[in-house]
This record gives C-alpha cells, structure tokens and sequence, in this order.
C-alpha cells in the first residue's frame, strides 16, 4: 500500500517539559495552550519508552490530533481514556506506525522509542512493529491452529524453522517452536486451556479465549510494548476480567498502552492515565488515582464523573 504520511524528521533531542502552576484550574472556554500545560507535571522514575512531541495528525482536512506530546514509562500500564472521537485509537496507531496505512493520514511531529526517533525515513517498519506489537479491539485469530497461530510471526521472521524442507536440511527447529507455543500461551494464561488441544482450529475458541490467543501471538515476536485497542470490550465480564488480569501480568516485563472506554476499567487496571478530549487534545496526564479522585481539570472531572462523553 503506497504512504502519503508526511513526517517531520527534525531531531531535537530531548524533550523539556515546562513546569506550570498547578492551581491554575481550568474550564471549558480556556485556551488548548493552557489546558495542555496541566500534566506537565507528571513525572516518573527512569527514561521514557516513548516520547511522544508536538504529534498532529490530520486525515484529509481534519484534524485529529492536536500538538500531543507525553512521555511513557516502561513496564507499566498506561491507559488512554475520553470520549468516541477524540483520536486514542489514532494516537495509539501512531506509536508503530499504523497510520502509515491510512491513505489521508498526515503525522507531524516526533515519537521516539527509546530515543530513536521512529518517523526516520530508514526505520523497518517490520522490526518496528516486532519491537511495538498491537492487539485489535476485535480477536483476529488466523483460521489456522493454535499452534500455528503462535508460531506465525517466529516462523516468519526467521526465528524458527519447521516443515519438510528444514527436516530434509537438519534445521527441524520444531522442539524450540514448541517451546515458544507454551512459553507464549502460559503468559498469556491461555495454556492451561488448550494445551491439549494446540492443532485445533483457533477459531472453535470462545471470544475471550481467542483474545488471549492474540495476546500469545504477539508475545511471540518478543515485543517490547504492546498497544492494546479495547481489548476487551468485545468480551463478557469474566473473560474480561481475565485479560484485565493479563494485563496488569505483563506491565511486569512490558510496557503496556491500552485505548478504553471502560473508566473502572482504566483506573483499575492502569499506573497512568492520558484523558483526550474533543479536538484531539491531550488535556491531563497523570497517575490513575490523581486522575480518578482530584484532577487538575474541571472537563476532566466532569468526564470522569460521568457528566459527559
Ligand atoms: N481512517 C480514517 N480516515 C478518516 N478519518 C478517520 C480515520 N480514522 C479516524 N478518523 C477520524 O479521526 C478522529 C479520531 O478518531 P479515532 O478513531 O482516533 O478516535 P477514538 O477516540 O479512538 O474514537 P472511538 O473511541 O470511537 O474509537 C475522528 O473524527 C474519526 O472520524
């Protein structure tokens, strides 16, 4: 697919964040200038995973996200919240690069994974996209069996080799597969389930065991940082529970993005979490408690009371 994306390749190094005075409470009516100012506060231990700069995206003439900058830590939860429309999925798209796909996509602006800028025009998007793994809002299990569903990417990228050709060469990697199949389904809690079972069709799985299957096989790649899109709003409340479970499993050895519009959720699940607003604003950042129990923002609280959105 051809790429229109337009990037800004500037390097400026890293990024100095203003500190504000944080009694300045805003309103609806104050400028995005001063709204944007509330997080800068928000600090955390260790570099960023990512680092995220002045990021706009436009489709077409539209704009949907409005000068975003916000540092991630590492393995930690970080949840993005707000109401439909307000750019979480575009920004989380932003972080492996999936708006590339998108035709009238326009990203300006700088995102960095541990400090390299991923907008260079050298970035492999491949290994990108190994590095800054992605689970969809719907499971996307491949009409294959289990195991192969876990042993797609390895077997792609070369890390494992199986099948007649690598028997016939003496490269039968099929003892390492398996071991990654179970490493890979045991972190995603999903072992258990159907190890008996790993060259059934995937499909014949329920929704939340699919779920998790697609959180194996991202896994299987060895990522870094795994951007989730609603992971379980597809999902009954206990398969839900599960992978809010995974979830907060993994921030012990990746870094976890999760795009939601459950608000318990967020805030039980989450260490921080970003509030985007109408017009692609990144409005408040910071721990989940401070988020939940007194932010900085009225439009904040109003969301996260309920009153809108
Ligand atoms: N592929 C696209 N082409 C054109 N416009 C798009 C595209 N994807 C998103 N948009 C627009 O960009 C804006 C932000 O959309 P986005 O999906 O990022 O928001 P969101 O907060 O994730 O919404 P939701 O919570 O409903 O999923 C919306 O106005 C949307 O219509």
């Amino acid at each position: 697919m051809s790429e229109t994306t337009t990037i800004d390749t500037e390097t400026t190094g890293e990024s100095q964040r203003t500190t504000t005075d944080k009694s300045q409470r805003t309103t609806a009516g104050e400028s995005a200038e001063t709204v944007q100012s509330e997080w800068a506060e928000y600090q955390f231990e260790g570099e960023p995973k990512l680092s995220v700069e002045s990021l706009d995206v436009h489709y077409g003439d539209d704009r949907a996200l409005d000068d975003v900058s916000i540092d991630i830590p590492e393995e930690s939860v970080t949840a993005l919240i707000g109401p439909s429309g307000c750019g979480k999925s575009t920004f989380l798209r932003c972080l492996n690069r999936m708006n590339d796909r998108i035709r009238s996509a326009t990203v300006d602006g700088q995102v960095r994974y541990e400090g390299q800028d991923i907008y260079r025009d050298d970035v492999d998007l491949v290994e990108l996209r190994q590095r800054v793994g992605m689970v969809f809002q719907s499971p996307n299990p491949f009409p294959k069996s289990i195991r192969d569903n876990i042993a797609y990417g390895p077997r792609k990228h070369g890390d494992v080799r199986t099948g007649l050709l690598a028997k016939l060469t003496g490269r039968d990697d099929e003892e390492r597969e398996l071991e990654i199949v179970e490493r890979c389904l045991r972190k995603a809690a999903l072992w258990d389930e159907v190890e008996d079972r790993l060259d059934d069709n995937a499909l014949g799985l329920s929704g939340g065991q699919q779920q998790r299957l697609c959180i194996a096989r991202c896994l299987a790649v060895d990522p870094d940082v795994i951007l989730m899109d609603e992971p379980a709003s597809a999902l009954d409340p206990v398969a839900t529970a599960k992978i809010e479970d995974l979830i907060e499993e993994l921030a012990e050895e990746y870094t976890v993005i999760v795009v939601t519009h459950n608000m318990q959720q967020a805030a039980r699940i989450s260490d921080q979490t970003a509030v985007f607003l109408t017009g692609g604003q990144l409005v408040e950042y910071d721990r989940t408690e401070k988020i939940f129990e007194n932010p900085e923002s009225d439009r904040v609280e109003d969301y996260v009371t309920g009153k809108f959105g």
